[in-house]
């Protein structure tokens, strides 16, 4: 048998699609309560934003399969000296996960990935493949459960697999995020931003499963504060709930290093801000 999974429960699900999203509007303010109280309450939600429509995310799917099937050698020229940057997996070490970064993603980073990959264009986001397990009559974890170490991450993958830790009274159970609509796109808090917002937010885990005999593909945008700045909470976020600062000031990339200097790989960033950075 493979890993347990509840059944979906009902899991925030945010519209960002009206022309009528304009800030000082009504419907504004209620979309920002609604973003606050998800982030807040499960810390991640899905979006429903077609401004990237099927037909274009058939064809940026179909682009990242072919970037996916190309030889190791040339995955590996995308190397980064910060973790979790550059290339990711491939034998020998997880033959079922991959991913390629792309930092500071501008037109200029882009070029210089594509030039290090293809001639033609891509996004600029990191990219993630998931192989099937072969054969595979059972699911399998391919990317294990832990929380996004950054401020926010965007993901828009082209089938399921993705699973949250939701709260169901007893420790929690992962729940497949099952995408509402075809556009949708997934929201998660990280635990910078967990600790920057003094604890109100919350970053969840999460993890990838495959059961089904198709290769999953995820595109992810992480939004990472700038290093060398020291971050810590506003002052605005602190009072009644939480009358002191939670968190230690952090360097960012600091932080990501600790992350992964463990050599069981990493302790996730959670256990990373709870027991260096907690108060
Ligand atoms: O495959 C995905 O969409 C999720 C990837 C993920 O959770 C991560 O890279 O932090
Ligand atoms: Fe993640």
């Amino acid at each position: 048998m493979g890993p347990e999974t509840a059944p979906p429960p009902k899991l925030p699900c945010i519209d960002l699609s009206s022309d009528e999203l304009i800030p000082g509007t009504p419907l504004w303010d209620r979309t920002v309560a609604e973003v606050l109280r998800a982030s807040v309450e499960f810390g991640f939600f899905e979006v429903v934003y077609p401004a990237i429509d099927v037909s274009e995310r058939r064809v940026m799917f179909a682009k990242l399969a072919e970037l996916f099937a190309l030889p190791l050698e040339t995955k590996w020229r995308n190397t980064h000296d910060r973790p979790y940057h550059g290339y990711i997996g491939g034998p020998p070490n997880n033959l079922l996960y991959e991913s390629l970064g792309v930092d500071l993603a501008d037109d200029m980073e882009v070029d210089r990935f594509t030039g290090l990959m293809w001639p033609q264009g891509n996004p600029g986001f990191r990219v993630m493949e998931y192989k099937p397990p072969e054969p595979s009559p059972d699911a399998v974890i391919n990317l294990k459960s832990h929380t996004d170490t950054n401020f926010i991450t965007v993901l828009c993958e082209n089938s399921g697999g993705l699973e949250v830790l939701v709260d169901d009274g007893s420790g929690g159970t992962f729940a497949p995020l099952v995408a509402t609509m075809p556009g949708s796109l997934f929201v998660f808090i990280g635990d910078a931003f967990m600790a920057w917002s003094n604890g109100r937010l919350r970053s969840v885990p999460h993890r990838v499963v495959l059961r089904e005999d198709k290769p999953r593909l995820s595109t992810g945008l992480f939004m990472l504060p700038e290093g060398g700045w020291m971050i810590e909470a506003p002052e605005d976020l602190i009072g009644d709930e939480n009358p002191r600062r939670l968190y230690r000031p952090f360097e960012y990339f600091d932080i990501l290093t600790r992350c992964y200097a463990n050599p069981v790989k990493n302790m996730s960033g959670q256990q990373v801000f709870n027991e260096l950075l907690r108060l």
